[in-house]
């Protein structure tokens, strides 16, 4: 029978009455798209082949001796929990367009992959997303790239040593184009948080029944069809059982001492006080630092990181209707928008990005997110979040703003903002905060199925 895509309850994956084509497709799929891997430590490696028959040779040599599948994956998973043994390292692999083609795929193979933009390829899409021109991106990003390969662990000597094997392995014929380094930052409580210092990767769709299961879920059902993140590999053997994901990668610069004058500013111009300043970034992000939701609580909570929560019966008079997490899922609809976000935070800095130190300690550059996405259809959730939500000024209610934290183009109308949570009281009509977040370059990519990869 089939994978079917659009299943509602989530994969119950090592249930021994699992079907055979759905446990082909769990041993044929890359890691780290159904189930977040480790990937405290990331090298991302940027390359371009020239020569189809060694760059296929390539992605053969490092699929057949490096990666393992979603299966491994999961059993890992399970034998950490019970054992506390550790899992092996997370090596991925996407493809963009114009790698297909540098691999000797025919255009009519690869019009055979149904999502427009990824045919398109980022460069051509600045215009819809409102990203800079290309001219302007990070030289790297200006190239054309084949493909990304993603190496991830929870220390960095294993990176480091599989990035030195992988690239040993590329063949003369190929380049390697750029790399980046991801490495996690933690609050004290031990939560992943961003440079701007909010606890993020908390809300996330949930595929596997041993997930879902963990999750509280009275008011935000967590569990999400396979739809969202996988589609069949239409260049796989058998893409009845192999599977592969749309990536999006993002390099997104962070200016934090832009940011952290904002929420100074924001505070001083609504008036809060002591404690009640953190709401004024919480309401740029929708969640305090500490991940507490806006739209839950009025000053930021303690305990596990909530997820449980819908904005059903909050008017913007808690969390306004463009704070960052609100806008970028709604919650009481737009289900089929949602995105398995895997991004990590890159750049070193001095300052502690979890204590109260002022702006002028904060890096204004060099740091960010490496913004990272597995997508069932690129156009129809990664830009549809970005263009027709975060950019929209008039998303869900008329002259609320853009996403403070992603939205790009120009921020010409005004906003209000609430003075008192809850409450009905708003701040005079401002100018929106400054853009904060420069996209500096990226890439559409395809992660094949391993049998794919195998096979080339
Ligand atoms: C530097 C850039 C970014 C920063 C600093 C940032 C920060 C955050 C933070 C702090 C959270 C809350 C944690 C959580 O709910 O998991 C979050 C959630 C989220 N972000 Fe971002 N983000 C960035 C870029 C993006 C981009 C480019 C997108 C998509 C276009 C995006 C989509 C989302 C989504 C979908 C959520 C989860 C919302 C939910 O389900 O409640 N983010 N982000």
């Amino acid at each position: 029978m089939p994978v079917d895509l659009n299943n509602e309850r989530p994969l119950a994956w090592d249930s021994a009455t699992l079907n055979a084509d759905t446990k082909a497709m769990l041993d044929n799929l890359q890691p780290n798209i159904l189930r977040a891997h480790v990937r405290e430590h990331m090298s991302i490696l940027f390359v371009r082949f020239n020569n189809p028959a060694e760059g296929r040779a390539f992605l053969r040599h490092i699929a057949t001796t490096k990666m393992k599948s979603a299966r491994k994956h999961l059993e890992e998973v399970r034998e950490f929990a019970a054992r506390g043994r550790p899992g092996t390292p997370y090596v991925g692999i996407g493809i963009s367009k114009a790698g297909y083609i540098d691999l000797g795929h025919s255009l009519d193979e690869v019009r055979k992959f149904g999502d427009k933009v990824f045919r398109d390829g980022m460069k051509r899409r600045i215009t819809e997303v409102d990203d800079p021109p290309v001219d302007q991106w990070e030289w790297v990003f200006q190239r054309e790239i084949h493909a990304v390969i993603l190496i991830g662990d929870a220390e960095p000597e294993s990176v480091a040593a599989l990035r030195e094997e992988i690239l040993a392995e590329l063949p003369d014929s190929a380049r390697l184009l750029g790399e980046e380094t991801g490495q996690g930052m933690r609050n004290p409580a031990g939560d992943g948080i961003e440079h701007f210092g909010y606890v993020d990767g908390r809300s996330q769709p949930l595929f596997l029944k041993d997930e879902v299961e963990r999750e509280p879920r009275k008011q935000w059902d967590p569990a999400f069809p396979l739809a969202n993140v996988l589609v069949p590999d239409p260049l796989a053997p058998n893409p009845v059982r192999h599977h592969g994901s749309y990536f999006v990668f993002r390099k997104l610069e962070q200016n934090v001492r832009a940011f952290k004058e904002i929420e100074r500013d924001l505070a001083d111009g609504l008036g809060l006080a002591d404690a009640d300043r953190d709401r004024a970034g919480a309401m740029l992000v929708g969640r305090f630092k500490d991940g507490t939701p806006l739209t839950s609580k009025a000053k930021a909570g303690g305990g596990p990181v909530a997820n449980d929560f819908i904005y059903d019966g909050d008017d913007g008079s808690k969390c306004p209707f463009s704070g960052h997490v609100r806008k970028t899922n709604p919650r009481s609809f737009g289900r089929e928008v949602i995105m398995a976000r895997r991004g990590q935070t890159y750049g070193q800095r001095a300052d502690d990005p979890s204590d109260d130190s002022p702006p002028e300690n904060r890096p204004s550059g060099e740091v960010g997110l490496l913004f990272m996405a597995f997508n069932g259809s690129l156009i129809n959730q990664f830009e549809f979040t970005q263009q027709t939500w975060a950019n929209n000024p008039d998303f869900e209610n008329p002259a609320t703003g853009h996403d403070p934290v992603i939205g790009q183009g120009e921020r010409d109308i005004k906003v209000t903002f609430p003075k008192v949570w809850g409450k009905p009281e708003m701040s005079l009509p401002q100018t929106q905060v400054a853009q904060t977040v420069t996209m500096k370059g990226g890439e559409y990519f395809f992660a094949p199925s391993l049998a794919y990869l195998r096979n080339l």
